[in-house]
């Protein structure tokens, strides 16, 4: 290895065939287990692989109305592999050779799986119909670039870096731009002759199995969504360049942002129209950042930013209440709803898409395994193309939460690269302030897995190009052309980020300390027009490419041969052959697939050495290439030297090495270990028992028919939110009236059963009268109606509050931010607001330090909290509390126990076990014996008398309620997502009743 990197050296990969066979067995053993795995897959990207032209009549092209001219280079006519026309000639589609590692990879996965691809048609080009049936363009009708790249040097040694226009057939008008918006009857045909190409797709690709569904965006969406939000905003922040220029003037709401949000949006309403339960949703890269939380949206499932996600009501509308965005109200963009009677609105303001996906949720939650109306968990991956940047980069853009948020809505989140994983799971940690575990980004309980796994090359189509017929000559005729000469090639986009610049400076750099070299090396560097192209980019590189062929060249000599145009595939391939050495020096890249041609073409010519940056993705499992830092300019000319001078066995050693890894890891091994990374991430223990969302309509049910009620809340997280400092997280007024009112009916026995003290509990809830606590996690209780706290701890040894007071202080005054609080019988040290991940290091360390030290030799129990570290007693709980409410008021028939954290959990414990689930016949009276919590308190005379009672309760009476997401682990039967809902739930309850 020549310089340093983050990323560990991949182990030999897996072959393709294991892949797929752990594919099959996690298959197997999810349908086994009851999963519906449907056999397909829903690709969601940015872009058909297509390219759709529309004939048009010759008049309208020449009256010009609704056309613009074209935005776009992309169209290359080499890339034609089917061409598909209707009867009626109204539209052609041609295959297109973007993204090539990426459709390929998805092609792969055909021969195993059915599989969508939900993507954006693309601008759609207008031809004029011209009454001849318009034939696909051959590349023999085309002007060679290849006359372009060789026979002009001696002519023209610097051509121009302006962009030709890209070659059109002499014989057809030049392709224009379709800027109008489809009509229904439009669609239709689409999405037919997109079927009709695939049916003339899959004879050319045996095996193949993809089906094409377009997005239909508006012009002025998908142009705002692609060169606005991606390109603009996106690209440079996850390529480490700020928006320097442009920050003071971008308006707010920027308009761009509305158009990313409206087109996932869009994805997801059309992902949803085609969704099956069973099947696996991928989707892809940058451009779809939000689709994942807005599918789940889509089908029915209700996301809530302290909770996750959460089941929908049954209600069709409940799932539309929770839009946060209407693309018709921009205005409206940072209003989230919040109130029940809000949600509803904003359901009604999107009345269109209702019935659409109305239909999905009928399917999303009528075919479950576990019978009618259980949820079939929706499984969705993310594949991130690009670069994931530090945290402290992203957590400059404006919109953060909204993109972590949409992207934790996967049940995966898979990177290039392991430091784009680690990145990213420390921008959650600290912009979200979501916790790290071994399973991946804990957001409140609902767990996305983060993996990585790099992309390749679809070897067999490379090594298939790299040996058409044309490329010899190319070759050939290269070699001729710089016999004496050594050859040193790059070809990039002209995008600040690729580095063209600073290669040419380097390149400079290298003709000055190597002098010997002047004379006897060019480079080659071929540019392709970047989407946003800049100008003063260009300019600059056309002043440097002459600068140093003004100063190291002679009238017979050109040391740079700068191209900026698109290359033939047999041009490519030959000159990648030819070459003495490949230089890529980007400034960041995701993966890098021209390293990996020049790779595969090199096998078969010299063996020649690659010299790559170390801020790319490709990098990790390219050890065995010349690294360099693309700012050292010096570092970048030696290494130029060291390769030009490099022995032959040498070269041979390395490429053997760099062969072996774009061979291991190719786009289909890429593919099928995105899908293994998936299936290893649902149906899972955490997943596969769904916590059913509170059916408010049965508890109020039970409520209303209930004589003697147990209502028990924990506070915070369930009655209020979690926030940054204890002392602010207070009621509101609505958690205070709905408390009171219950606490007034006296068929209720309403306690709060808090980790608090009891002066917070007072000071907020003393007022409330009826109304029973218990503080200290059932250290102290005060019962409805009295003044005082009766302290259950009294008999207890607390000399060891004075030890952990010690501990934690010392931790405290090593972590900048972390707090202490000390209560009557029990002590919390907090650290939500350190940094976070020192802040959960050294709880760790505590953690450790108290149980190795102190808890084998004191009566203690410690708990880890929502990042606080709490020890209290041992055998003190609020389980124990629920116990003695219990047998207090064995006459109650409805429970209801809301809790949010693993404290809560207790509570929960004991009401299964008094009732284990199943285990009791419903008439059967439950007997239970005097619980610790009330023993613990009396005399044994006075425990001697007491006597065990019959509870008649049955299972269906309690409603035991976590608050967070349905994937959360807990004892309880049902969940709400936040505070906001239980305290929703008892409005509704007291109003129905
Ligand atoms: O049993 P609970 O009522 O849920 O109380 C548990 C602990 O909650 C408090 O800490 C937590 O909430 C704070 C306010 O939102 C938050 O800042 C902190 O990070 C959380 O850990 C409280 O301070 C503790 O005493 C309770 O034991």
């Amino acid at each position: 290895m020549d310089s340093m990197h983050p990323d560990p050296a991949p182990a030999p990969p897996p072959s393709l065939a294991d892949i797929k066979a752990q594919v099959d067995r996690l298959e197997a053993s999810h349908k086994a287990k009851g999963l519906p795995l449907s056999g397909r897959i829903i690709h969601v990207m940015h872009h058909l692989p297509v390219e759709i032209v529309r004939i048009v009549p010759a008049e309208s092209l020449e009256a010009g109305g609704m056309l613009s001219p074209p935005m776009t280079p992309e169209f290359k006519p080499e890339d034609v592999e089917a061409t598909v026309e209707s009867a009626d000639a109204k539209w052609r589609i041609h295959a297109r050779t973007a993204h090539p590692a990426l459709v390929s990879g998805i092609k792969s996965l055909s021969d195993t799986h059915d599989q969508i691809l939900v993507a954006w048609t693309g601008e759609v080009l207008l031809q004029p119909d011209t009454n001849a049936s318009p034939q696909p363009p051959s590349q023999a009708t085309f002007p060679s670039i290849a006359q372009n790249l060789l026979a002009p040097f001696q002519e023209n040694p610097t051509p121009s870096p302006t962009s030709p226009s890209m070659p059109t057939p002499p014989n057809e008008s030049p392709l224009m731009v379709f800027g109008g918006e489809f009509n229904e009857q439009e669609k239709k045909d689409v999405e037919k002759e997109l079927e009709r190409f695939a049916e003339v797709e899959q004879k050319y690709e045996e095996g193949s199995k993809l089906k094409y569904l377009p997005v239909f965006l508006p012009p002025d969406v998908s142009k705002g969504h692609y060169e606005g939000f991606c390109k603009k905003t996106l690209w440079p922040l996850f390529h480490y360049l700020l928006w320097l220029d442009s920050t003071a003037t971008v308006p707010s709401p920027d308009p761009s942002w509305l158009a990313y949000h409206k087109t996932n949006q869009m994805f997801a309403q059309r992902v949803a129209e085609v969704y099956r339960p069973g099947d696996l949703i991928i989707c892809h890269d940058y451009h779809l950042l939000l689709a994942p939380k807005m599918i789940r949206e889509a089908l029915g499932q209700v996301f809530h930013p302290n909770a996750g996600w959460g089941t929908a009501h049954p209600s069709p509308a409940a799932h539309h209440a929770n839009k946060r965005f209407d693309w018709d109200q921009s205005q409206t963009q940072q209003a989230t709803p919040t109130s029940a009677n809000e949600k509803s609105k904003a359901g009604e303001k999107l009345g269109g898409f209702l019935s659409n996906v109305g239909s999905a949720l009928g399917q999303h939650l009528s075919v479950g395994a576990e019978g009618p109306g259980t949820p079939v968990e929706v499984m969705i991956g993310m594949f991130m193309h690009t670069p994931w940047p530090s945290s402290e980069i992203f957590r400059c853009l404006p919109t953060r939460r909204e993109i972590l948020d949409g992207m934790l809505g996967a049940n995966l989140v898979s990177f290039q690269t392991y430091s784009y994983s680690r990145h990213f799971v420390s921008t959650c940690i600290r912009v979200c302030g979501y916790e790290s575990t071994p399973g991946g980004v804990d957001a409140n309980g609902q767990v996305t897995a983060v993996g990585y796994c790099p992309i390749g090359l679809d070897v067999k189509r490379v090594i298939h190009d790299r040996e058409l017929p044309g490329v010899i000559p190319k070759m050939e005729a290269l070699r001729q052309l710089y016999k004496d000469k050594k050859i040193i090639v790059g070809r990039e986009k002209l995008d600040v980020a690729k580095g063209v610049y600073n290669k040419l400076q380097a390149f400079e750099k290298f003709l000055q300390v190597y002098p010997e070299w002047r004379g006897k090396v060019v480079l080659i560097q071929v540019t392709t027009p970047a989407l946003s192209e800049s100008p003063k980019l260009e300019r600059m590189t056309a002043e440097l490419v002459s600068h140093i062929n003004g100063t190291y060249g002679s009238l017979d000599f050109t040391p740079v041969h700068h191209y900026h145009q698109a290359l033939e595939k047999d041009e490519y391939f030959g000159l990648l052959s030819v070459a003495d050495l490949a230089l890529i020096t980007s400034l960041r890249d995701g993966m890098n697939t021209t390293s990996m041609e020049f790779i595969l073409c090199q096998d078969k010519t010299n063996k020649s050495p690659l010299v790559l940056s170390e801020f790319m993705g490709t990098v990790a499992s390219f050890q065995s290439a010349l690294q360099i830092n693309p700012h050292d300019l010096l570092g970048v000319a030696h290494a130029i030297n060291k390769g030009l001078n490099m022995p032959e066995a040498e070269k041979e050693e390395r490429h053997t090495s760099l062969l072996n890894s774009v061979v291991g890891h190719t786009s289909y091994t890429w593919a099928a270990t995105i899908l293994k990374q998936l299936l290893e991430n649902v149906g899972g223990e955490h997943t596969a028992h769904q916590t059913p969302a509170l059916d408010v309509g049965k508890f109020s049910q039970a409520y209303k028919n209930a004589k003697k009620r147990l209502m028990l809340f924990d506070y915070d997280g369930t009655l209020t939110p979690i926030v940054k400092v204890p002392s602010h997280a207070v009621p509101t007024e609505r958690t205070l009236n709905a408390i009171s009112t219950l606490a007034q009916d006296p068929k209720n026995v309403v306690y709060l059963i808090s980790g608090r003290d009891g002066d917070f509990l007072e000071e907020h809830w003393g007022h409330v009268s009826n109304l029973g606590m218990s503080a200290e996690h059932g250290s102290f209780v005060k019962q409805p109606g009295d003044e005082d706290f009766t302290n259950m701890t009294e008999a207890l040894d607390m000399s060891w509050m004075s030890e952990v007071e010690e501990i934690f202080k010392y931790y405290t005054e090593r972590t900048t931010g972390a707090t202490i609080e000390v209560k009557k019988a029990s002590i919390t040290w907090h650290y939500r607001n350190a940094d976070p991940d020192f802040g959960e290091f050294q709880c760790k360390q505590c953690l450790d330090l108290l149980e190795s030290s102190l808890a084998p030799r004191r009566p203690i129990e410690i708990l880890v909290g929502k990042k606080n570290l709490e020890v209290r007693p041992l055998a003190v709980n609020k389980g124990e509390i629920v116990k003695r409410l219990m047998y207090e008021n064995p006459d109650a028939d409805l429970i209801f126990c809301a809790g949010d954290d693993k404290t809560d959990e207790d509570m929960f414990r004991s009401l299964r076990t008094v009732f284990p689930p199943g285990g009791v016949h419903a008439s059967e009276p439950i007997i239970m014996k005097p619980p610790v919590a009330v023993t613990s308190t009396l005399d044994p005379e006075e425990v001697a008398e007491l006597k065990d009672v019959e509870l008649h309760i049955r299972p269906d009476e309690i409603f035991a309620t976590t608050v967070g997401p349905p994937a959360k682990k807990t004892l309880a039967g049902w969940h709400v997502t936040c505070p906001e809902e239980v305290v929703e739930a008892l409005e509704t309850l007291l109003e129905s009743q």
